[in-house]
């Protein structure tokens, strides 16, 4: 079966120019090759400058890439081809605050992909943007409001109705999840969810946090410096880790978890 994206050899350097030493190469990433199947999410994790934005870049085609080849339903996607990237792969940040332009309302801000990539008339990109919005549980009501009306568990979901829209087939969650409190996180990731089984998306969750990976992912890839260190089920890596690096990371998070818990139990006594 051809997968729905596939990823071989992707590789990123820059090369930083200076006029009095010799030029700089920096190996962002080294070449990483995976696929995913419609239905699913794949995890990439690593500490800070691990590389991981990295390959959101390429996939999006916001960076050229060094080396590799991505294809999508096996069609190999084209460099500089961002109309055909822009419907099929989006992205969703951490700061969805400053993500949406604050002087347009819900309604031109989900229009605005609408205008550049389809061909609906004015009444049908209405029609849509209702039934998006009541996708990611907001109301029609909506459409008319600015995006500081909107707390900012909302205005991740008017991230996500602005990703949805163009009916995609891989969403990348650039950190998107991380500066949710739980409880809205929770609701945020049953949403997702939910639109995985509806749209069969497949998802690429980039973060820290290795709870979220586990509940979340099926597949996983630990990055470090740049080279992957650790690849397969999230389940067999995150219970049986091989390398020293992925075991430290999975300590340091039960070690903050414990924290979390502690500092959570003396504040209420
Ligand atoms: N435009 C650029 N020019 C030069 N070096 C870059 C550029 N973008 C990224 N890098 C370098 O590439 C490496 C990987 O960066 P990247 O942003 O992908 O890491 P990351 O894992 O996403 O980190 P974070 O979690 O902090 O976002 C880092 O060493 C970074 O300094």
């Amino acid at each position: 079966m051809t997968a729905l994206l596939e990823v071989t050899n992707l590789s990123k350097t820059y090369q930083i120019s200076n006029l009095w030493f010799k030029d700089r190469i920096i190996k962002a990433l080294e070449p990483i090759s995976f696929q995913i199947q419609a239905h699913k999410t794949l995890a990439i994790v690593g500490e800070t400058g691990s590389g991981k934005s990295t390959v959101a870049k390429l996939l999006v085609g916001a960076e050229t890439i060094t080396s590799g080849e991505i294809k999508l339903n096996g069609q190999s996607l084209q460099q500089g081809n961002f109309k055909q990237r822009c419907q099929h792969i989006r992205m969703i940040f951490q700061d969805s605050g400053t993500t949406l332009n604050p002087s347009l309302t819900i309604e031109q801000l989900l229009d605005e992909p609408l205008l550049l990539n389809t061909d609906l008339n004015e009444e049908e990109r209405v029609q849509l943007i209702r039934d998006t919005l009541h996708k990611v549980g907001l109301l029609a009501e909506h459409m008319s409001f600015y995006p500081h009306m909107f707390s900012g568990g909302q205005k991740q979901r008017i991230s996500l109705a602005r990703a949805i829209i163009l009916k995609p087939q891989v969403i990348i969650l650039d950190e998107a999840l991380g500066a949710l409190d739980p409880s809205l996180r929770s609701q945020m990731i049953n949403l997702l969810l939910d639109l995985q089984q509806q749209m069969g998306l497949a998802y690429i969750l980039i973060g820290h946090n290795l709870g979220i990976v586990k509940h979340f992912s099926d597949d996983i890839i630990v990055l470090c410096q740049g080279k992957v260190l650790e690849q397969g089920k999230t389940s067999q890596v995150l219970n049986n880790p091989q390398h020293k690096y992925t075991k430290k990371l999975i300590m340091s998070q039960q070690f903050q978890l414990v924290r979390q818990q502690t500092t959570a139990k003396t504040k209420t006594k």
